[in-house]
């Protein structure tokens, strides 16, 4: 059985008269340790995958088993917590909440988790660990997109998730900024964690293990790039 496993996902979105069939018959499996990137033209898909991928949009068909949970028959509250304990999410648009630190940022997830937790000792080596010693108690604004996208990977790894799912995270910063993000993925992969990265670069499968090619929805090829370390 793989870590993650992806089986004949479909979606169609209905816009007015007009039905998009945005996924179809999408398949595939993800080992632990193995680094995707989704890569494929505007439009392809890619993005729905992910969301669906993280339990945050559900297929209309298919099926998602990862780590032997099948995610779509959780109720709502036991995927909240499947999200919680499995998933770390790093976006383009970095969503930070403005009006927390970069440290309040970081911590975020905890504060949504049943159980009362203290994670400011692992937050503060995390914004070290990714550069940002000095800028904790910065609000984003004070912050450079590098740093932000860098505040935002920390939250995403706060809760020490075993996967962490991206969406273009290079997409708004410059070319030497986005390698310096995509080198901390790649160290994070050779960490053991598992990733899956959408992007439109075909530059970035340097970094990957394996890729996936959508267009118009469907799975065009799917490539084994290097052995995972
Ligand atoms: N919530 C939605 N409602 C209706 N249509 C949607 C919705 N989300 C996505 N779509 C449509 O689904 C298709 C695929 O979108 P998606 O964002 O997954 O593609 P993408 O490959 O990530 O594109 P990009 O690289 O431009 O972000 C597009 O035609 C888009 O307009």
């Amino acid at each position: 059985m793989a870590f993650i496993e992806v089986e004949k996902i479909n979606k169609k979105f209905q816009k007015g008269k007009n039905t998009t069939h945005v996924l179809k018959n999408v398949s595939f499996n993800v080992q632990k340790g193995e680094f995707w990137v989704v890569a494929g033209p505007s439009g392809s898909g890619k993005s729905t995958l992910l969301s669906i991928l993280g339990s945050l949009n559900e297929p209309d068909e298919g099926k998602i088993m990862v780590d032997g949970l099948d995610l779509f028959s959780l109720s709502h509250d036991e995927r909240a917590l499947f999200r919680l304990n499995y998933l770390g999410f790093v976006f383009q648009n970095f969503h930070l909440l403005p009006y927390l630190t970069a440290l309040e940022n970081v911590l975020l997830p905890t504060l949504a988790y049943p159980k009362k937790l203290n994670k400011k000792d692992e937050a503060l080596e995390l914004l070290k660990i990714l550069g940002l010693s000095g800028k904790e108690n910065k609000y984003p604004r004070e912050l450079s997109g590098g740093e932000q996208e860098r505040v935002a990977i920390a939250r995403a790894l706060i809760m020490e998730p075993d996967i962490l799912l991206a969406d273009e995270p290079t997409g708004n910063l410059d070319s030497k900024t986005g390698e310096e993000v995509l080198n901390i993925f790649s160290e994070l992969n050779r960490q053991g964690k598992t990733i899956v990265m959408v992007t439109h670069n075909l530059a970035h499968l340097q970094y990957a293990t394996h890729a996936l090619f959508l267009k118009d929805g469907e799975v065009l090829e799917i490539k084994t790039l290097k052995e995972v370390n």
